[in-house]
């Protein structure tokens, strides 16, 4: 576990403890203390034994709050965890000891193998070494309890990857695996864990998942010591909460403040070069624009006022009252944003709309003759929505900002994005600029591309590569608009925040760089051989399969781990109450999507030929983007996970291409 991590764990302790002396204050408002609530059994502060979820073992906590609507009271464990456990499944520590130490005299390590347990162990066998980690977390920390309670203000560091765990490390084959599993599971025995009912039979935990209201570890979200607010506090405390309000940030990606100059001014350009490339004879990217157009040649006011209309006739579809209202994942506050899934409906009325429009005589390779003038004009508005999300971010609760994207730097803010769900009333900035006007108007840009096609090379139907082309990418975007709700547990959604780099990605990178290989196709036709056209179809078919499954599997697992379709899935827990799926498509590849995804992408550019680079454009910015993202993941789930990440990726070792990477 880095130091970062670490440091994350010191604020737990110190924030919510080392300030709470005769303090009832809460950051949720439903916390009280002895004073306010003497009927409350357990008082805030006190040290007791809390069950893990799932399981009858029985680990040190600290009663944090409680809170009377939901009776739950909120304990901490002490590697971090936060969970929300009933009154039943708490219990006084000073009679667990007691059984403790009789039971450690009495019995022999065999036959405390043979009967005590992990928490893992009550979920699924993978999930054995995770979870011991939790538990040798407790472990670490057992001592008298006044030495613990000392130890929370003066050590309040908690390491969740003991030893064993790097041990664990260096055996990968399954044989192996079982056996330090129950090597594991000896050792971890020998300590403090202790089981209530020796005769008790171990409920699965997701099976108890509505018993125990699992939360995401502080580290992850510590909302909590964001929302002291420092002038409340004294001066050291104010300093603590500052220092834990900047370690949440997560590290700085794309090359830190530089990159993020360098990417502000090259993502731009890069996309007007593309477009003014791709416009000549020969597009290769050797062959640089001779001489670059007027700065006239970029602007074009009716460009401007069709990019404005066609978002906002978007914007009227999407809060249109019809279509499902779907949740998103619990944010660091515990709300759950709702979502207007409406896209399918609004790519429907968009295709009626167009093709409505060509039927009175609209001319859509209007789209084609003026790409360069909507690319700017598309530009120009994602800048300025690019702006007002900067400048709303700094009024934005910090429970409301990104993790990343909170460097405090202005420049590396704006590219990252600041504020995560950025949202007018109930319209959802973000969802809305990634799911509509870009995506549909992909599909509107390829359409029009077809009838550039027909036009200049005088055909009565668009080439064969072009309807591939067009009906691969129709294909893609009609999926994720019908399966809107999953787009909410994508990383874009849930960490990410909104900032230059999305907007400018949704607005202008996704409909003028992936519509290249269409561009392309209108003025350098390619002839596709029967054979070659199976392939691709097949290619794209298979591509597409593991792209939805996988992606689906994920999204229903999220939604509801306990879902009976899923029940034969293998899972690791996780010290944050959600589980890793080891099995299925997650058990192939540590991104099955990706796998797909770029099956996909290859299936695009197939069908343009191998002669320029241009309509490869795609696929190499595609290989790139996924990379790099998968890698962001890695740390982010690291972070979140802890040993849970590192045994996962022991279990499944290749990313995204099997045996490859
Ligand atoms: N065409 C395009 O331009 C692009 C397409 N995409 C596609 O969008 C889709 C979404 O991609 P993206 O958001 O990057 O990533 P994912 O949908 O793969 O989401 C990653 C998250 O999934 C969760 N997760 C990871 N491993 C597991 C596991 N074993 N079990 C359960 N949950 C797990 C983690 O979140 P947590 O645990 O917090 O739930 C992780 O942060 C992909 O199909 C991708 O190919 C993405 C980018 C661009
Ligand atoms: C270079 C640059 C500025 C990159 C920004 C990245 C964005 C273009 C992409 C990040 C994630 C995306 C997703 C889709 C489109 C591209 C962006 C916005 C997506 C909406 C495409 C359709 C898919 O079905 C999808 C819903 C899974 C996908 C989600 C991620």
């Amino acid at each position: 576990m880095g130091n970062s991590h670490q440091s994350r764990f010191r604020s737990d302790f110190h924030i919510p403890y080392g300030t709470g002396q005769g303090s009832q204050e809460s950051s949720t408002g439903t916390c009280f203390g002895p004073m306010t609530m003497p009927s409350v059994k357990y008082q805030r502060g006190e040290m007791v034994m809390g069950r893990w979820p799932g399981s009858s073992l029985y680990y040190e906590v600290k009663v944090l709050r409680y809170d009377a609507s939901s009776q739950l009271y909120t304990v901490i464990y002490k590697d971090g965890t936060e969970l929300e456990l009933k009154e039943q499944d708490i219990k006084n520590a000073a009679g667990f000891q007691t059984r403790s130490r009789s039971r450690s005299r009495s019995r022999s390590p065999g036959r405390r193998r043979s009967r005590s347990r992990s928490p893992a162990r009550t979920t699924r066998r993978s999930s054995s070494r995770t979870a011991a980690a939790v538990a040798t977390a407790a472990i670490t920390e057992s001592a008298p309890t006044s030495r613990r309670d000392a130890k929370l203000k003066d050590t309040p560091e908690v390491r969740l990857s003991p030893l064993k765990q790097t041990k664990a490390a260096e055996n990968n084959s399954n044989n192996k695996h079982e056996k330090k599993e129950e090597k594991q599971k000896e050792e971890n025995n020998t300590a403090n864990k202790v089981n209530e009912s020796e005769s008790k039979v171990e409920a699965e935990s997701e099976k108890n998942q509505g018993r125990y209201n699992l939360r995401r570890r502080k580290d992850d979200g510590d909302a909590k010591a964001l929302e002291i607010k420092p002038e409340k506090l004294e001066e050291k405390d104010a300093k603590l909460a500052a220092a834990s309000a900047a370690s949440l940030s997560s590290p700085l990606d794309f090359g830190g403040k530089m990159g993020a100059y360098f990417w502000l001014l090259f993502l731009p350009a890069w996309v007007l070069f593309l477009v003014l490339q791709v416009n000549l004879e020969d597009p290769s990217l050797a062959n640089f624009p001779p001489l670059l157009p007027p700065f006239e040649a970029f602007w074009d006011a009716q460009a401007l006022g069709f990019v404005i209309l066609w978002v906002l006739f978007q914007v009227l579809l999407y809060i249109l009252p019809v279509g499902k209202l779907s949740e998103g994942m619990p944010l660091r506050s515990g709300e759950r944003l709702k979502y207007r899934t409406n896209g399918f409906f609004a790519i429907a009325v968009s295709a009626v709309a167009v093709v409505a429009a060509v039927h009175q005589g609209v001319d859509l390779t209007y789209i084609h003759s003026h790409f360069l003038q909507l690319a700017t004009a598309s530009l120009l508005i994602s800048v300025l929505l690019s702006i007002y999300l900067y400048v709303r971010s700094r009024y934005a609760a910090p429970e409301q900002l990104a993790l990343g994207g909170n460097s405090g730097n202005v420049v590396y803010d704006f590219f990252k994005g600041h504020e995560l769900n950025p949202r007018i009333k109930d319209f959802d900035l973000k969802f809305f600029c990634e799911m509509r006007p870009g995506l549909i108007g992909w599909c509107l840009i390829n359409f029009a591309m077809a009838l550039a096609e027909m036009k200049e090379q005088s055909l009565n139907a668009p080439s064969y590569s072009m309807i591939l082309v067009n009906l691969f990418q129709l294909l893609y975007v009609l999926d994720g608009l019908w399966n809107e709700e999953a787009i909410l547990t994508t990383m874009d959604l849930m960490h990410d925040g909104f900032g230059f780099m999305l907007a400018f990605g949704d607005l202008v990178w996704v409909p003028f760089t992936y519509t290249l290989q269409a561009y392309y196709l209108v003025s350098h036709p390619n002839l596709l051989s029967l054979p070659a056209l199976a392939a691709i179809v097949t290619l794209k078919l298979v591509g597409f399969y593991i792209f939805r499954k996988s992606n689906s599997e994920k999204n229903a697992f999220r939604r509801n781990p306990s879902d009976p379709k899923l029940s034969h899935l293998k899972t690791i827990p996780t010290a944050t109450g959600k589980s890793l799926l080891v099995s299925g498509w997650w058990g192939v590849v540590r991104h099955p999507n990706y796998l797909g995804d770029l099956m996909m992408a290859l299936a695009w550019s197939l069908p343009c030929g191998f002669s320029h680079l241009l309509p490869w454009h795609y696929m190499i910015y595609f290989i790139i983007l996924l990379v790099h993202r998968d890698s962001r993941d890695m740390s982010e789930c690291r972070r979140k996970y802890g040993s849970a990440w590192d045994e996962y990726c022991r279990t499944v070792r290749y990313r995204i291409i099997p045996r490859v990477y």
